[in-house]
């Protein structure tokens, strides 16, 4: 993983859906050895159209319409995305099935188009399928870049650049400030991670392949078993099809079912948060909350094998930040304007509006901002 920061995406406190995808692949490995037991039935969910699914009742605002479609569906149910299921989790208990106890099977992300852009700085960890590239990404992530050895070492670069931002707020004194921008578009390419990470391009399409190849390898000449099987059968009979099944089409199926997590209602789950939609930041005071991934009321940083591979780096840096932001400076509106907190749907979620806020100095000493 990168620390490269050049994206506000980046840095917004809370994530908001976690979307894994559970491949057939791997669906047919987890359930080989129970294939004389009935499938299950899908969990409930709301009626689709033929082919479109619930596609055209989506919001773009995915975490409140799975959380609108939650209280008439309960804590896990299914919705037709077109050819793809979803199933949509908004209980702590079945995060934590989905995310910790059965974390192998549910441990690859989908690669939403948004998602894409939105990397974290365009390493490919994040949308790494779970396997041995991804195990040796996230261990020179964890271990040697990220670790807290490391990030002890780097101090002085942070501070060096949150001083840098200092400064410039200073010389702003009086006027508004874009924050998120200043903030956010820091750039900490510390130790060059970012360098590091380009030539591991990611090899999504690679591995399926060599999974595919395999498995033509055992069919050969075999009677067909299984979905996979199936669809390679399908990829060679339609060769004068007016629109051939190929490759492509193929390893798209098998990314047959997506689930998402809805953490942003976990969060303000009423029967678990005291009054959720209250700013209320002393709640976090009596220190008995963990966010690394053992309490499913709370679990910003994710949970199981994909945890937050940042979550040191991420402490260190705001922290330290928002430290120095409130030490250094009062801050206020500008005349006539109110804090808006309406809030923009992503991979993590924005503030829709950017906090613009006017710095006055509280230092009495004008070197300290030197
Ligand atoms: C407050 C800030 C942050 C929050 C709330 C946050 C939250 C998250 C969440 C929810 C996930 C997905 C976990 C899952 O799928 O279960 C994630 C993944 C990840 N985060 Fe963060 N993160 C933050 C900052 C950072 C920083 C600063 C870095 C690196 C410098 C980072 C690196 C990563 C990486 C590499 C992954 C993917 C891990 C994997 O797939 O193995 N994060 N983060």
């Amino acid at each position: 993983m990168n620390a490269y920061i050049d994206e506000p995406v980046q840095f917004v406190l809370v994530s908001t859906i976690i979307i894994l995808s559970i491949s057939w692949i791997l669906l047919l490995l987890a359930t080989k050895n129970s294939s004389n037991k009935k499938n299950p039935p899908l969990p409930p969910g709301p009626k689709g159209l033929p082919l479109v699914g619930n596609l055209l009742s989506l919001d773009p605002d995915l975490h409140t319409y799975f959380t609108n479609l939650a209280q008439t569906y309960g804590p896990i149910y299914t919705l037709k995305l077109g050819k793809k299921t979803g199933i949509v989790v908004t209980s702590p208990a079945v995060a934590k099935q989905v995310l910790k106890d059965h974390d192998t099977i549910f441990a690859n992300r989908d690669v939403p188009v948004a998602g894409k852009e939105a990397t974290y700085g365009g390493s490919d960890i994040v949308w790494n399928p779970y396997g041995p590239e991804w195990r040796m990404l996230r261990k020179v992530c964890v271990r040697e870049m990220l670790s807290n050895n490391t990030l002890d070492t780097v101090y002085d670069l942070r501070r060096r650049e949150i001083r840098g931002t200092i400064r410039y707020l200073y010389s702003r004194a009086g006027s508004t400030v874009d924050i998120g921008e200043q903030m956010f578009l820091t750039r900490f390419d510390l130790q060059g991670i970012q360098g590091k990470m380009k030539g591991l391009a990611k090899r999504f399409d690679k591995i399926f392949e060599s999974i595919i190849e395999q498995r033509l390898k055992i069919t050969d000449g075999k009677e067909s078993k299984d979905f996979l099987q199936f669809l390679l059968q399908m990829k060679d009979n339609n060769g004068d099809a007016k629109t051939p099944f190929t490759m492509t089409h193929l390893k798209a199926l098998l990314m047959g079912a997506r689930v998402f997590v809805n953490v942003w209602a976990i969060h303000r789950d009423p029967t678990i948060w005291e009054k959720p939609l209250e700013f209320c930041p002393e709640r976090f005071l009596d220190g008995k909350w963990d966010y690394n991934g053992n309490d499913f009321n709370y679990f910003p940083f994710g949970s199981g094998r994909r945890i937050c591979a940042g979550t040191a780096m991420a402490e260190r840096m705001f922290m330290f930040s928002l430290a120095s932001l409130v030490h250094s400076f009062d801050w206020s509106l500008p005349v006539g304007e109110t804090l808006d907190l309406s809030e923009k749907f992503g991979i993590v979620l924005k503030k829709k509006m950017p906090l613009i806020a006017i710095p006055t100095p509280r230092l009495s000493n004008p070197s300290l901002y030197d």
